[in-house]
């Protein structure tokens, strides 16, 4: 899992705005995809119907409804508060749903490790398979756990397509797994954990799990929905068996989204605030209050829930471990730093929508950056950059480092901006309203 996809599927560039002074913007950004997945799963499999609020709707989101229709659930849209769509009403998967079924996993992670444990407690075939790239994303850890747990499974080469073919109910009981590929593998068996007829012990034996931070969130809107698990010692949780409460929820904005924004404060020397930034949270996002301080940023949480980034003008690089899906934001701020930076903790981001250690190194240095691969990370040293294209890989997150860059960097094209739909369709049109805030003069 290390090579870059040779081609990539689209030739078109994004001009990224390119300021000449800081900016100076409040921006508002979706709902978090992490949760607005995790509550259309346990949506799907509770006790009655339930309501999302302000959830995302975005590439990742919509396979994820289309999944959970095709094993069964009702998802229907209705007029909400949201600024960016509609909310969501969910009626469970019936109790007797059967028949095969077929789930478009496209890239998204979440549909293609945390769907097959529920196809797994219906009575039927289901049949998975997704993007080019997605086939090359790790999902033994899924496969084997559930043969593990006696749910037969036709695969040959422990990744996508593959089919599961439920009977209608998992016993659970204890199970080991490996989960040092992605946290997915243990949020995946833990949303399901409760409907096992004699639950969940799960355990991890093997290299640190990463992305920790999503496991935790996992646990904490199990317990808020009424399922009892213990997670006291560290790489064990076990699940009880029981009841996944209905419920109506409001989405947090995506504080990982929120990322690229409120770098664009610190690229540019400016100042961006982001309302409704929830000061208690489980999303990783939580984090650029302690990363974007040492990149020299200036941060504040105000009391009316905004938060605010200052930028100096002078971003500094820094040592920082376990940055998970914030990775390549930070690596596009540390690539405008004037001093080298060492990324840790990421070597999993080789299986996430590309490898994203090789594509940031390759397309940081294309631009005239100097970064460098780890066996775990990133190096990434002071230089000056020039124009070019910005190679994106089917990859968002890749796309928003690039816009990043490009603000601070004349003549950067962003290849196939569209590609941010997986997570924030809006994304375009939101940087380009940033942008736009921009000084059109004065030194930076
Ligand atoms: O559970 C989730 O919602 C996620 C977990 C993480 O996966 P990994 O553990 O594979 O990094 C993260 O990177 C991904 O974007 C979302
Ligand atoms: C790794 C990511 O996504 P996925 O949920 O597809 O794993 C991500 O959004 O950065």
């Amino acid at each position: 899992m290390s090579a870059l996809p040779a081609a990539p599927s689209s030739t078109s560039f994004w001009p990224a705005p390119h300021t000449l002074g800081p900016v100076d913007a409040t921006v508002e950004v979706p709902g978090s995809k992490s949760l607005t997945n995790r509550y259309l799963v346990l949506a799907a499999l509770a006790n009655g119907p339930s309501r999302l609020r302000a959830p995302l709707h975005s590439r990742d989101s919509r396979l994820m409804v289309d999944a959970l229709r095709s094993l069964g659930a009702g998802v229907e849209e209705v007029d909400g508060d949201g600024r960016f769509g509609p909310d969501l009403l969910v009626t469970p998967i019936p109790a007797d749903a059967s028949g095969d079924a077929s789930v478009d996993c496209g890239l998204a992670g979440t549909v293609m490790r945390f769907v097959p444990p529920l196809a797994a407690l219906r009575n039927g075939r289901t049949f998975f398979d997704g993007d080019p790239h997605a086939r090359r994303r790790p999902m033994g850890t899924v496969i084997g756990a559930l043969r593990r747990l006696g749910v037969p499974l036709e695969n040959d080469d422990d990744a996508l397509p593959f089919t599961v073919e439920g009977s209608g109910g998992v016993a659970g009981g204890t199970l080991t797994i490996d989960a040092s590929a992605s946290s997915q593998f243990v949020s995946a068996l833990l949303l399901v954990g409760a409907r096992f007829s004699e639950g969940l012990r799960l355990e991890h034996i093997g290299p640190p799990v990463p992305s920790l931070d999503h496991i935790s969130m996992t646990v904490q809107v199990l317990r808020e929905l009424g399922v009892v698990i213990d997670d006291s010692v560290p790489n064990v949780w076990h699940v009880q068996p029981g009841t996944i409460n209905a419920f109506d929820v409001r989405i947090e904005p995506d504080l990982s989204n929120a990322g690229p924004f409120l770098a664009a404060a610190v690229a540019t020397g400016g100042t961006v605030r982001m309302p409704h930034w929830p000061a208690d949270t489980t999303q990783v996002g939580a984090k650029w209050r302690t990363i974007l301080p040492r990149l020299g940023a200036a941060v504040e949480l105000t009391e009316d829930s905004t938060l605010v980034v200052r930028g100096t003008g002078t971003i500094t690089g820094a040592e920082l471990a376990d940055t998970s899906e914030l990775a390549p934001t930070v690596a596009a701020l540390c690539a405008l730093a004037q001093t080298p930076s060492l990324l840790t903790g990421i070597a999993h981001l080789r299986g996430h929508e590309t490898d994203r250690l090789a594509a940031l190194v390759a397309e940081i240095n294309r631009l005239g950056g100097d970064a460098e691969e780890t066996s775990d990370g990133l190096i990434i040293r002071p230089a000056a950059l020039h124009g070019g294209p910005f190679h994106t890989y089917d990859d968002h997150r890749m796309a928003t480092a690039g816009a990043i860059l490009g603000l601070v960097v004349d003549g950067v094209g962003v290849e196939n901006i569209a590609t941010t739909g997986k997570t924030m369709p809006q994304f375009p049109e939101l940087w380009e309203a940033v942008a736009a805030t921009a000084e059109p003069s004065g030194p930076r």
